[in-house]
């Protein structure tokens, strides 16, 4: 399993027998996963039968519809290691000492609902080892669906980033929509958003996540992701990349708006200087990387946004990791290009749209609880408390 720790405490303290739900994403560089589980004993307590006025009852025709508490829980692996994955999962089904227990219909089990490329790609080897059928959901839709789940579910879910401050933004649900959507996974897909389920995929660029892990590893020979992000933390991209200021002695270039600290040239230096990429200390090398990437991506989203008049831009995906550095730029860059109009603003389940979107296909949330983390990373506490309807 990949390196949240906190997550992981987070599974430990889970009622691991209480599994039902579970959706993928399996995406070209890590696998995102999100369950529901009702909480350990407790849960036959809270699950309620309909019952006239009760406020966890739903009447539907002559079915019996229960409504049960629980939690929705977020995961990933490597998609390279699927098979921790897949060991996940068996680990949970057999100790799922029932999904008739927890309420849900028994022909469910050995379906699991699933998007990205790798709910095509290894569709097979799923039902190899596990005997498990991967439900299709379509990306593009799963993105966007789990996007107006959590800006209409979790109300401090979304926030801007402004010189270092996470500025929470309250959304009101009634003046969402439109926006663009910034899914940076290993590429990136920016879609335009009109309302549930209305959406159109306006642009990408293969200029992504992918691009910073792979470069980043090639150049620095960082072994994971998380040190290639730590070195960018200590780097200084001055020293690889062509400022304004090295082209124009030193000068701002006011007359076009650029001031002499600006980027004229991401990486420009390694062209004059006579040095080895071992001559570059590899947190400056990261540095560059991380800043052209998401200033480029900062910038193809704020002219996406133009194109179409929309003025909220969210970005999603792992890339962003909620790294300080990375909001940073794509903020500047937004604010940058769009004169202060337009705004960049994050999500805390960032990487997790695709696979809550695969998990809202479902169709089982009913209600949120008390559906706001406490305010943080996702890696501090991702859990998100809601009430989930099952028919007996
Ligand atoms: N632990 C990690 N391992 C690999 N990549 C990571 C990790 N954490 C963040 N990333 C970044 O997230 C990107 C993948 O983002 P994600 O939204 O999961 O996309 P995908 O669906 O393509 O896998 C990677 O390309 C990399 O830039
Ligand atoms: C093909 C993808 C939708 C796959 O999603 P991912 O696994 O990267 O999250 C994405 O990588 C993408 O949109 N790439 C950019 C392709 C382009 O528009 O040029």
């Amino acid at each position: 399993m990949d390196g949240d720790r906190i997550e992981e405490a987070t599974l430990a303290n889970s009622p691991v027998d209480e599994i039902s739900h579970l959706a993928l994403d399996i995406g070209g560089s890590l696998i995102k996963m999100v369950y529901f589980s009702t909480g350990s004993e407790q849960s036959t307590d809270k699950t309620q039968k309909n019952s006239s006025k009760d406020s966890h009852g739903v009447s539907g025709g002559n079915k019996h519809r229960n409504l049960l508490n629980g939690r929705l829980y977020f995961l990933k692996f490597e998609t390279s290691k699927i098979n921790e994955c897949l060991d996940f999962i068996q680990s949970k089904q057999l100790r799922c000492r029932g999904v008739q227990h927890c309420g849900f219909p028994a022909s469910d089990k050995n379906i699991i609902k699933a998007t990205g490329g790798g709910a095509f790609k290894f569709a097979d080897l799923f039902k190899e080892k596990l005997d498990i059928s991967l439900d299709k959901v379509e990306e593009m839709s799963s993105l966007v669906s789990g996007a107006n789940f959590l800006l209409k579910a979790v109300p401090s879910e979304a926030f801007t980033y402004v010189n270092g401050q996470r500025n929470y933004v309250q959304i009101d649900h009634n003046d969402l929509y439109p926006y663009l959507l910034v899914n940076i996974g290993s590429g990136v897909s920016m879609i335009k958003v009109d309302g549930d389920g209305k959406y159109e995929r306006v642009s990408g660029t293969s200029v992504g996540g992918g691009t910073f892990w792979g470069l980043g590893k090639l150049l620095t020979k960082c072994k994971s992701f998380d040190d290639l992000l730590e070195m960018s933390h200590q780097g200084n991209n001055r020293v690889i990349d062509m400022l304004v200021g090295d082209i124009y002695g030193g000068m701002d270039y006011l007359k076009i708006g650029l001031s002499s600290t600006a980027i004229a040239s991401s990486f420009g230096k390694a062209i004059s200087e006579n040095k080895e990429l071992e001559e570059y200390k590899p947190e400056d090398v990261a540095r560059s990387l991380l800043r052209m990437i998401s200033n480029n991506i900062g910038q193809i989203a704020y002219l996406n946004a133009l194109r179409f008049g929309l003025k909220r831009i969210f970005f999603g995906g792992f890339f962003i990791r909620g790294h300080a550095y990375t909001m940073d730029t794509i903020s500047v860059a937004v604010d940058f290009w769009s004169k202060g109009e337009a705004k960049a603003m994050f999500l805390r389940h960032e990487g997790f749209l695709g696979a809550l979107g695969a998990f809202m296909n479902y169709k089982l949330v009913e209600e949120f609880t008390n559906s706001n983390p406490p305010v943080g990373d996702l890696n501090d506490n991702g859990i998100i408390e809601c009430c989930v309807q099952v028919s007996s």
